[in-house]
């Protein structure tokens, strides 16, 4: 083998599994296929839970780990910023799981398999297809304490959300293309009430949302007592497919989040919004860019670095 020194050589590769579980691609295809026929929420919740997993000690299937029964320490699943992850997505991974054992034994990371999953949903929903470098391990560390420090926030500011993508290694265009993920999925009411009746403490809406979009927020979201199950979403014009439409809805002052309004109003991001939403290969291009990028952070390789796991829930 040989070593580049002009760039770090990925230690992931394409054809990681090619001697050892040929048909991994398929068999992780069929099961995604068939979850979002019977349960199309499962698309936007396992990319969400691809993103968490990634961003919290690498992609390493740390946000996999169940809390053991009794323990005082909080595994990463059950921190405060990860209580909304869908279960479907945990089913997902799952049963992904249990086929890829069936018929590869003690081969295929939990890791590898969100990875796969996260990009099946993508392309199902609309979406690029890309190819999934694999070989990462399952990490050994989940702890709920790790968990906010390392995940933005619906009110995150844009220097914010720079700091922490820079971070993680991911640049200026790796943020705006991944945001893009928010054109699927809902978003429960508390992550933007604050912009509907208290912007700021100023008891008054954030002056930047749209007026017959807050109204209709405003229905689906009451100050007091609503219904804390209740969700909107990100993308108004198109919820369930995965286009651009995200990208031109901030620009007409349809953003759900303040995070996600944030990307239009900063010069900084502001051009590749604009960019994005009049160029939808542009914006595929961008976030199959980025999200191989992301699907690279923290990687475990090997035996001393990680654990293949039986049960994607429990440490091996
Ligand atoms: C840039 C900073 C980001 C912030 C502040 C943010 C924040 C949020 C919040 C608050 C929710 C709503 C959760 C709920 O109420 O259930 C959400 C959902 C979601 N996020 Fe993000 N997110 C960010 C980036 C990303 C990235 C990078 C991805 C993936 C590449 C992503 C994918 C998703 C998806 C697909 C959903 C919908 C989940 C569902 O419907 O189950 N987000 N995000
Ligand atoms: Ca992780
Ligand atoms: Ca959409």
């Amino acid at each position: 083998k040989t070593t580049n020194n002009t760039r770090p050589a990925s230690q992931l590769s394409i054809d990681y599994y090619s001697k050892s579980c040929p048909q991994i691609e398929q068999l992780i295809g069929w099961i995604i296929s068939q979850q979002f026929k019977e349960a199309p929420v499962s698309a936007p919740a396992t990319i969400r839970l691809f993103f968490h997993d990634c961003f919290v000690e690498g992609c390493d299937g740390s946000i996999l780990i169940s809390t053991k029964p009794g323990s005082n320490v909080l595994a990463e699943k059950d921190a405060e910023d990860n209580k909304d992850l869908r279960m479907e997505a945990f089913e997902t991974i799952k049963k992904a799981k249990s086929l890829v054992e069936s018929k590869c034994p003690g081969i295929v990371s939990c890791a590898d398999i969100l990875a796969i999953a996260a990009r099946d949903f993508v392309h199902l929903a609309g979406g690029p297809y890309y190819q999934v470098k694999k070989g990462r391990w399952d990490g050994k560390v989940s702890m709920a304490s790790r968990v906010p420090s390392n995940l933005p926030h619906a009110n995150s500011t844009v220097d914010q959300l720079i700091n922490l993508f820079s971070s993680k290694g991911l640049a200026l265009d790796d943020l705006v293309a991944l945001s893009g993920a928010h054109t699927i999925g809902f978003a429960h009411c508390k992550h933007f009430l604050n912009r509907l009746y208290d912007y700021r403490s100023t008891k008054k809406p954030d002056p930047t949302i749209d007026p017959r979009f807050l109204k209709a927020l405003r229905m689906s979201c009451p100050h007091y007592g609503g219904n804390a199950d209740i969700v909107a979403p990100f993308d108004v014009t198109t919820p369930f497919l995965f286009d651009h439409a995200y990208f031109a809805n901030l620009g007409a002052n349809l953003g759900l989040l303040a995070s996600d309004q944030a990307l239009f109003l900063d010069p900084r991001t502001k051009p590749l919004v604009q960019a994005l939403g009049k160029d939808k290969q542009r914006f595929f291009q961008a976030f199959s860019v980025a999200m191989d990028k992301m699907g690279s952070m923290g990687v475990k390789t090997g035996s001393s670095l990680g654990e293949k796991r039986n049960d994607c829930g429990v440490h091996a």
